[in-house]
């Protein structure tokens, strides 16, 4: 159809890419054809039931695994590309062997190159054309525990600032999401992981650090501060004209950012250290007041404000300005 912008994701199987798939062909204007991607059509019945009547018209299915060139080179032919397939992994570091590592690699980072690398001459060629980038609030500071995720989310980052202002010159633009917590498929593969893992080489502290402290703080966080896929969804289409970085939860922000309100990273990595072993419960009511806090944009204000002249703990800072 002309005018239609096709638009092309990786990981629609669910989660994130799946709502967002059915978002974009819902569109009451039809703007876009979506052609929805998955390694497996084994695992395309929740997608098909979600995307309802829009199920071969708006909506197309395809296969394509970002690890493989081929699958890649078959599928692609779209015009709006976005990679948001990609899989996690926690645990002490110790434990986890290389190879699983590069799984990770593989997928979040030379999954996303291999797309990118498809679709960005023809798109060079034809002056126009939009690659989104799903990254994550990881992909700007690290999380305890998560260490070899962030890695992979921070080199996405740096490919694609990179890449960005060459495509620029070609009026292809480039953009990233960076969502906190999200309800999906991921969050329960988290924690059954940590549940799960044994731990090998790993010793006995470490464990019960990762265990049952990291476990129950990283849940608490999911439950004040966790976003729907639809909220994501609703980030990148409601977005008026695009912009590079896309930061979808004002409440993690605070803590994204600060690394910026002291450039020596103490205020951060002391933050964080003092929020994980010393707060426990603590940490609840203060994202709770952080919840509440940040509903005002008013109050988020003054917040960043309190941040930048105090260059104080985040947590302590929300109680001064509660009682402020
Ligand atoms: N949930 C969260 O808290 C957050 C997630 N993100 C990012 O969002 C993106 C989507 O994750 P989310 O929806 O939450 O998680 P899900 O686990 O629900 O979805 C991940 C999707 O990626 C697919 N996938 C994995 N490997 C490949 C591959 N080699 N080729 C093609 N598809 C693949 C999965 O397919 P299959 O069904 O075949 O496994 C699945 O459809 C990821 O990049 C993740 O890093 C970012 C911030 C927070
Ligand atoms: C435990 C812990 C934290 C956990 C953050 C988490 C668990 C973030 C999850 C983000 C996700 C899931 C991103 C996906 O890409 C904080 C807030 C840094 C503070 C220090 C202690």
């Amino acid at each position: 159809i002309p005018g239609q912008k096709v638009v092309l994701i990786t990981g629609c199987s669910s989660g994130i890419g799946l709502r967002m798939a059915v978002m974009l062909a819902k569109d009451e204007q039809k703007r876009y054809h979506v052609i929805a991607t998955m390694r497996d059509l084994k695992r395309k019945d929740k997608l098909v039931e979600a995307a309802g009547d829009t199920y071969g018209k708006t909506l197309s299915l395809a296969v394509l695994d970002v690890c493989s060139d081929e699958s890649v080179k078959q599928c692609i032919n779209g015009i709006k590309d976005l990679n948001n397939a990609g899989i996690g992994l926690v645990g002490p570091v110790e434990s986890i062997p290389i190879e699983e590592m590069k799984k990770v690699f593989e997928t979040n980072v030379f999954g996303v190159i291999r797309m990118i690398k498809e679709v960005m001459p023809d798109m060079k060629k034809r002056k126009g054309g939009h690659i989104i980038v799903v990254s994550s609030v990881m992909g700007l500071q690290g999380v305890v525990f998560n260490d070899v995720y962030a890695a992979s989310k921070f080199a996405m980052e740096g490919f694609c600032e990179s890449l960005a202002v060459q495509l620029l010159k070609f009026n292809v633009i480039l953009s990233l999401i960076e969502p906190g917590p999200v309800h999906t498929e991921f969050e329960a593969k988290m924690i059954q992981e940590v549940k799960q893992r044994e731990c090998p080489g790993a010793d006995p502290d470490t464990v019960n650090y990762f265990k049952n402290v990291y476990l129950p703080s990283s849940i608490d966080i999911f439950e004040v501060l966790g976003q729907t896929p639809d909220d994501i969804a609703k980030v990148m289409i409601e977005a008026s004209r695009p912009r590079f970085r896309n930061l979808t939860n004002p409440m993690y922000t605070p803590i994204v950012a600060l690394k910026y309100a002291d450039e020596t990273g103490g205020l951060s990595v002391h933050a964080f250290y003092h929020m994980l072993f010393n707060l426990g419960p603590l940490m609840h009511v203060s994202m709770t007041a952080m919840k509440y806090l940040t509903y005002n944009t008013a109050s988020l204000v003054r917040l960043s404000a309190y941040y930048e002249k105090h260059k104080t703990n985040i947590v302590v800072s929300i109680y001064l300005f509660c009682y402020n």
